[in-house]
């Protein structure tokens, strides 16, 4: 199914009047070691700009100060203390695992730690580094393959080619549609039209877009901006269709950029995110 603006206006809905903060979900983002910090905060300012009710950010204290000048609506956690790290994974209801995290030796226990603590109540959007750690060990492989939680993971395509082991010139729809459902997941394989391969075989495409996107930070993104759908409207629609509006969303900002920007800058979709929900409400 090819996606359309149709789908913003069924998931972007007035909220009710008699609600609160509490009502629109918690979102965890993981990620940002001291070479990637600019990528947890801008998934974490997507979250928050897109709605989620609460946003908290697991990180490397090295970018707190950052964290709090962006982004002073989220919340802060070391991501190196475990018990506040599995304390934060147990209150939240979105979890982002992965931009900017790195592929190190402390990143993957930090992957560890977030797929031991996942629940069948929670969704774990599985992004950036988080992806190439689990491409690379067997064990988490099978921890998200066997999670009782709903797992999206975001590939790119040399992502999906680490994770799934087709090689990119032999990514195709039915190739690729064979791995997804041997991982057990939703998965967005982002690229000139990026395609979702969604758990009940549905398949959804996305034919906006272009070249003005290929920006770093663009995918962190996105990440922040599948967290903050998921949380806010997890309650009233069903998640296929939260994730389509969620990616379709991302791209229709960026092409309404691209009309007077050669490129689109991350930072700068971000700023525009609550006003063109508000032309979909
Ligand atoms: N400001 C920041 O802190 C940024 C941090 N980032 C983080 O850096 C880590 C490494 O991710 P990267 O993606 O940079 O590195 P990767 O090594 O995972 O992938 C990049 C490589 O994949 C190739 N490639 C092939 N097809 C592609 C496609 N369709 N889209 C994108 N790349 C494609 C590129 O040419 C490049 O060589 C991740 O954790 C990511 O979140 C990036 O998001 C960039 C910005
Ligand atoms: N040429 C292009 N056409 C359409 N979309 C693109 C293009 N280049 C990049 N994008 C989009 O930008 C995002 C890039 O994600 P990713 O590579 O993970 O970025 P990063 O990790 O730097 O944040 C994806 O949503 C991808 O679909
Ligand atoms: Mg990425």
């Amino acid at each position: 199914m090819i996606i359309s603006d149709k789908i913003l206006t069924k998931i972007i809905q007035p909220r009710p009047l008699q609600s609160h903060k509490g009502d629109f979900g918690r979102v965890l983002t993981i990620g940002g070691n001291i070479n990637y910090g600019g990528a947890i905060i801008m998934a974490t300012a997507a979250s928050v700009s897109s709605g989620a009710g609460l946003v908290t950010c697991a990180t490397n204290k090295e970018n707190l100060t950052a964290l709090h000048a962006r982004v002073p609506e989220a919340m802060f956690v070391n991501y190196f203390d475990k018990i506040a790290l599995s304390d934060s994974i147990a209150s939240a209801d979105v979890i982002i695992l992965g931009p900017g995290l790195g592929d190190d030796i402390r990143a993957q226990e930090i992957v560890q730690v977030c797929l031991t603590n996942l629940r069948s109540r929670h969704t774990c959007i599985i992004d950036g580094s988080a992806i190439t750690i689990i491409s690379q060990n067997t064990h988490l492989k099978e921890l998200a393959t066997t999670s009782a939680a709903q797992i999206i993971y975001t590939p790119h395509q040399m992502e999906w080619q680490r994770l799934s082991h087709i090689l990119i010139p032999e990514q195709t729809t039915s190739t690729s549609q064979k791995i997804q459902a041997f991982l057990n997941a939703t998965v967005i394989l982002k690229k000139y039209h990026t395609e979702i391969f969604h758990k009940n075989r549905l398949i959804s495409t996305l034919e906006i877009g272009g070249p003005y996107m290929a920006t770093g930070g663009m995918g962190d993104t996105l990440a922040g901006i599948l967290g903050g759908f998921i949380a806010q409207f997890n309650k009233n629609h069903n998640l296929n269709e939260i994730i389509d509006a969620a990616v379709y969303f991302h791209t229709y900002v960026a092409q309404e950029l691209a009309k007077e920007n050669y490129v689109v800058l991350p930072t700068k979709l971000i700023s525009q995110i609550p006003a063109v929900m508000k032309k979909f409400e």
